[in-house]
């Protein structure tokens, strides 16, 4: 599977040029990849106070825009997030589709980021995030849902090989964005495929830095600061060997943690 990531920079609240930007990348690259992966909020970015003139209703927009590319370019895209309005509700919701254009996955963020103000405008996410693409169960989840292990854990006893992280994570925390990300491979013995912006916004300098992580938490990929997109190559083989090696899904006590856990 030949993954890329649009590491692109977001104009603030200025829905249609980022759709100009992504069109113009997948343009370029889409015929080399199997898998192109988009940014957290790529179309808004965190434009919250204006949500309610640019969210996209139903996520609609979004939908039609990435089927429509993904059929002619005959990719599979982790179309990142938008901002979905339903009625009065907004959340910050991926949708993924498939190299046909049927959309696979659609997946809310679960936890909402207060430092980033999130709870003041959308409403959290109550499903999981898995998908299928070509037989290869995978997850999506955004941005601050890393800092959850047990929600990645989750997913992956729901037997994701593949984790696609779409974020816009600021450079004040890269050396957070780079351990949790590398930790959520080697723990979950996966594939972590994680999509940042670049650029900055009023309140914000992102990081970029996307990473492309193996099963042993080896770097395949990675970003500068700056807008780019990267690209790699990853056998799903690597999975089940990893996963062979040390055997920690057949070592966990999932009985004795039951035991101990602690109740809210
Ligand atoms: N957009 C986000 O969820 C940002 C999360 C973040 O920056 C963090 O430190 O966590």
């Amino acid at each position: 599977m030949n993954i890329a990531c649009i590491q692109m920079d977001i104009a603030f609240g200025t829905p249609e040029k980022n759709k100009q930007t992504a069109l113009r990348y997948i343009e370029q690259i889409a015929r080399d990849v199997d898998v192109v992966v988009l940014p957290e909020l790529w179309t808004t970015g965190y434009d919250l106070t204006r949500l309610a003139h640019i969210a996209d209703e139903n996520g609609e927009e979004a939908k039609s825009f990435l089927s429509e590319l993904a059929r002619t370019y005959d990719v599979h895209i982790v179309g990142g997030s938008v901002a979905k309005k339903t009625n009065e509700r907004m959340t910050n919701t991926m949708y993924v589709v498939n190299r046909n254009g049927d959309v696979v996955g659609e997946y809310s963020k679960l936890h909402l980021f207060q430092l980033m103000d999130e709870h003041l405008y959308l409403q959290a996410g109550e499903t999981m995030g898995l998908f299928s693409l070509d037989e290869t169960t995978c997850a999506g989840v955004i941005c601050y849902d890393i800092r959850f292990p047990e929600w990645i854990r989750a997913h992956a006893l729901h037997g994701a090989e593949v984790l696609f992280v779409v974020a816009q994570w600021p450079l004040s925390r890269l050396h957070h964005w780079r351990t949790l990300l590398t930790a959520r491979a080697i723990e979950n013995q996966c594939y972590v495929v994680a999509c940042n912006r670049a650029g900055k916004d009023p309140n914000n300098v992102f990081a970029g830095h996307s990473l492309i992580i193996d099963p042993w938490g080896n770097v395949l990929a990675e970003g500068g600061e700056q807008e780019t997109v990267i690209v790699t190559n990853i056998d799903i083989n690597d999975v089940q060997d990893v996963r062979a090696r040390i055997p920690i899904f057949s070592d966990r006590r999932p009985d004795v943690y039951k035991m101990f856990e602690k109740k809210d």
